[in-house]
């Protein structure tokens, strides 16, 4: 929309094959302030959209670091945007919410008080955000994402990683070892929509009534994703944990919410999503069939045989 030239793109982690032709890309680590003022000054950059983060599963891993990266990272971002007037998107979580949260249509506004070290670091972010948009005019614009699917990304270590997981394991084996019980329902949403609710919450102009919005597209559970994808690989199958010996991330989901409201959203920047469950499984199934299908394709062009042909 600005042009990939306006962009520029920033990791600890080497860019994916192919990215740098797009645009702009520079080592940024998120727990170094001056580091990431120089590139603001360097770049006259007037928006951040930070995305660097631990997510659940990494982040009950490794606690310490995901304090370091999720929240005095956050941190430097607010700071540089309060000091140079910039505009912040940066994404909250379903993970913010706990055991106590209301489960079915979770509000905006609610009991906040998650259990697990991902959500803490969340929900200290939000408040932050909040506290320096009332204090110091920050616009920071924030959305509770739901687990988001992706045939093109590998998952980054989350409790919904099950959801793209599994369609890699149907194409490729036609059987998948869930690690999450097979009734556990959380929401869900397409990386595309992801990508649009973003733009067009980040785009929109201000001022906004509230700070963090819930966004949501659809809620299944693994047995209903599992149902949906038989209808196009009527052989696959799926097992899942023995109840009493759990995997450690269905606590971790069983402290999150079911199904979210995100009725402000769909009221203040015009949220919809485009893809339910139906579409989401059969564009999912079609690329990862077509990734499959093209890495065939090299390995028989890289034969010898084909070398010489
Ligand atoms: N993927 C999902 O389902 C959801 C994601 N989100 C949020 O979206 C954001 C992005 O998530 P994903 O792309 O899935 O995660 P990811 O794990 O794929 O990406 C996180 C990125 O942060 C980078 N990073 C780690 N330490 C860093 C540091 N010190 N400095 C700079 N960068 C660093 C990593 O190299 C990685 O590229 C996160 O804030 C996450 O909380 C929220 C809800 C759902
Ligand atoms: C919902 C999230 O924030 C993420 N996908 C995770 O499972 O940690």
């Amino acid at each position: 929309m600005y042009g990939n030239e306006n962009i520029v793109a920033s990791d600890v982690r080497k860019a994916p094959e192919g990215f740098m032709a797009n645009g702009p890309f520079v080592y940024a680590d998120v727990m170094n302030y001056p580091m990431l003022e120089r590139i603001v000054v360097d770049w006259r950059i007037d928006w951040i959209v930070h995305y660097s983060a631990l997510l659940s599963a990494v982040a009950e891993k490794n606690p310490a670091l995901a304090l370091s990266v999720n929240m005095t990272g956050f941190q430097n971002v607010l700071e540089l945007a309060k000091i140079h007037r910039l505009r912040l998107y940066s994404p909250s979580t379903i993970g913010a919410f706990g055991p106590s949260t209301p489960k079915d249509d979770t509000p905006d506004l609610t009991i906040m008080r998650p259990n697990t070290i991902y959500g803490i670091t969340k929900l200290h972010m939000e408040l932050l955000g909040e506290y320096y948009r009332e204090k110091f005019g920050v616009d920071f614009r924030s959305a509770r994402y739901p687990g988001v699917l992706s045939a093109d990304t590998p998952p980054g270590g989350g409790t919904t990683d099950y959801a793209v997981d599994i369609f890699h394991h149907a194409v490729r084996h036609g059987r998948y070892d869930c690690f999450l019980s097979k009734d556990t329902r959380l929401p869900m949403m397409y990386l595309s929509d992801c990508i649009k609710g973003t733009v067009d919450h980040l785009t929109h102009p201000t001022p906004l009534p509230q700070s963090v919005y819930n966004i949501a597209a659809v809620s299944f559970t693994p047995e209903e994703l599992a149902s949906e994808i038989r209808k196009h690989l009527p052989h696959f199958t799926i097992s899942y944990p023995d109840p009493a010996r759990p995997d450690f991330r269905q606590a971790i989901a069983d402290s999150w919410p079911a199904s979210l409201d995100d009725s402000m959203a769909r009221r203040d920047f015009g949220w919809r999503e485009e893809f339910g469950l139906e579409k989401m499984v059969k564009v999912m199934l079609a690329k990862i069939q077509a990734q499959v299908d093209s890495e065939k394709k090299n390995m028989v062009s890289n034969t010898p045989a084909a070398m010489t042909a």
